[in-house]
């Protein structure tokens, strides 16, 4: 039997097929099903009656039909790879430290207040909105060590419907007096963490699968070789996905190697404690040797590339373009506060960014390599944040079958900061434009798993402009 059709809609798709391939369909007709599935996709439906035609063959009416403009088009969501909830306040103060002692001056004592589950209840609502308003449809979350305020986040991102891997955080040593845990405590609190959100899944509900465990143990710098091998167990047991940070900055690095003398480098350190796999993402990755970067790719282990914190906390220049020749899965994270923005159109940019600062310092070299490239932007910024959460079937391109998660653009929104000209700019033209100017006032309407969660009323988008500033409070 055919599925029952919710939501239609016809104009212009853009997706990524493949790393280097950009797909742009026009006159498309997609159709969604009551699952929240890709139930059709229709190219080049240049007439109405074709048009009356699938809608008939589909067993659905016309009422369905969400038709864009010739200047608005549909995108894949955005996958954040890597992002600290609770560092939020602190988004866009504390550039002047590298990264550790940013963490023991800016980045530690916020993460203690979220000792408070009051905190937690009043911040993390807003993250979660803020993020979906920006097109972020799945988002890999670190929260802090507290066991209540984690979950918390959890089910504040339920409740809005966003896809989110949400892990508690372990730290166990080297950390300040009052933000650590004991190791006992880290392991039983991240089983409780663990069985808190996989029960939120069997809720009946049914945005209730979109949440994952995931997890999070700081970096090898705060946790004892002890716990590291209990976290190993913990993700091996319940088959959940594993975050860190890895090889960020070169002091980091050091402190590694000091406190872990017997194992050859840092990536070796995980892997020891059987914490590296197909469901593991490390942010960061700059400096890893050649035999790190080997080890990385055996395992399957996906890179978060962050590239606005690497700039911030000036911790060097990520080659992007030097894994993916590797094979190695690559996405794109805003590392929340590390990074200053909240938006992956942001991460977009500052990849482009770096990977042409890489390109322009080996040009005078034997190895040159080449800047990334829109399609290869667009691509991290969705099928490849896919891969990493290992959701490449589900999510990531406008593939039938898969789960709509989309953003409906609008590159003509009110007070947006892309200038569109006439008779210039084609819909190839406006894109481009869109991740380099656009910004959420673009972000008309956010689909995750077909339902609705973020934008305004698209019912009448010829009639509806862009006016809704509620998030900004
Ligand atoms: O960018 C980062 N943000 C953090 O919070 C963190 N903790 C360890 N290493 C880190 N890097
Ligand atoms: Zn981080």
């Amino acid at each position: 039997m055919a599925a029952t059709i919710s939501q239609i809609f016809y104009g212009t798709l853009i997706h990524s097929l493949s790393l280097t391939e950009l797909e742009f369909i026009h006159n498309a007709l997609l159709g969604v099903d009551n699952q929240g599935k890709i139930a059709f996709l229709e190219r080049n439906v240049s007439n109405e009656q074709t048009l009356r035609d699938i809608i008939k063959k589909w067993r659905t009416t016309e009422d369905k039909v969400v038709r864009l403009t010739n200047r608005q088009f549909l995108l894949p969501g955005f996958v954040d790879t890597h992002t600290h909830a609770p560092q939020y306040p602190n988004a866009g103060i504390g550039m002047d430290l590298p990264l550790l002692d940013w963490l023991n001056k800016y980045t530690f004592p916020l993460e203690q207040s979220f000792s408070s589950t009051k905190f937690a209840e009043k911040i993390y609502p807003i993250v979660v909105n803020h993020l979906l308003r920006c097109g972020t449809t799945t988002a890999v979350y670190f929260a802090t060590i507290h066991l209540e305020s984690s979950k918390i986040l959890a089910k504040v991102v339920q409740q809005k419907g966003q896809r989110g891997f949400i892990g508690k955080v372990n730290m166990d040593c080297n950390s300040t007096e009052t933000y650590v845990e004991t190791m006992e405590s880290s392991v039983k609190d991240t089983e409780q963490f663990v069985e808190y959100v996989l029960s939120l899944k069997n809720e009946s509900t049914d945005e209730s699968s979109l949440v994952t465990p995931i997890i999070t143990p700081r970096f090898a710098i705060s946790c004892t070789s002890k716990l590291m091998n209990s976290l190993g167990e913990i993700a091996k047991k319940h088959k959940i996905p594993i975050q860190s940070h890895l090889s960020e900055n070169t002091a980091e690095v050091a402190t590694v190697n000091e406190l872990f003398p017997h194992h050859a480098d840092y990536t070796t350190v995980y892997d020891h404690h059987k914490l590296l796999n197909h469901r593991t993402i490390m942010a960061h990755c700059i400096h890893l040797s050649p035999q790190e970067r080997k080890l990385i790719k055996e395992r399957n282990v996906g890179i978060s590339h962050c590239p606005n914190s690497n700039f911030a906390l000036c911790s060097g220049v990520c080659n992007v373009r030097q894994l993916l020749d590797e094979g190695i899965k690559v996405g794109l994270g805003t590392d929340i506060s590390g990074g200053f923005s909240k938006s992956i159109l942001d991460s977009i940019r500052n990849a482009s960014i770096a990977s042409r600062v890489i390109y322009i310092s080996s040009k005078t070299n034997d190895k040159v390599y080449p800047h990334l490239t829109l399609p290869e932007l667009t691509y991290l910024a969705t099928m490849g944040g896919a891969q990493l959460v290992n959701l490449e079937d589900v999510i990531g391109n406008f593939t039938v079958g898969k789960e709509f998660d989309a953003l409906l653009i609008d590159s003509e929104a009110e007070g947006s900061s892309m200038q569109i000209f006439d008779d210039i700019d084609t819909i190839d033209r406006i894109f481009e434009k869109f991740m380099f100017l656009g910004d959420e006032r673009n972000i008309k309407a956010v689909f995750v798993k077909g339902r609705k969660v973020s934008g305004t009323d698209i019912t009448n988008l010829e009639a509806n402009s862009y006016n809704d500033y509620s998030y900004m409070n």
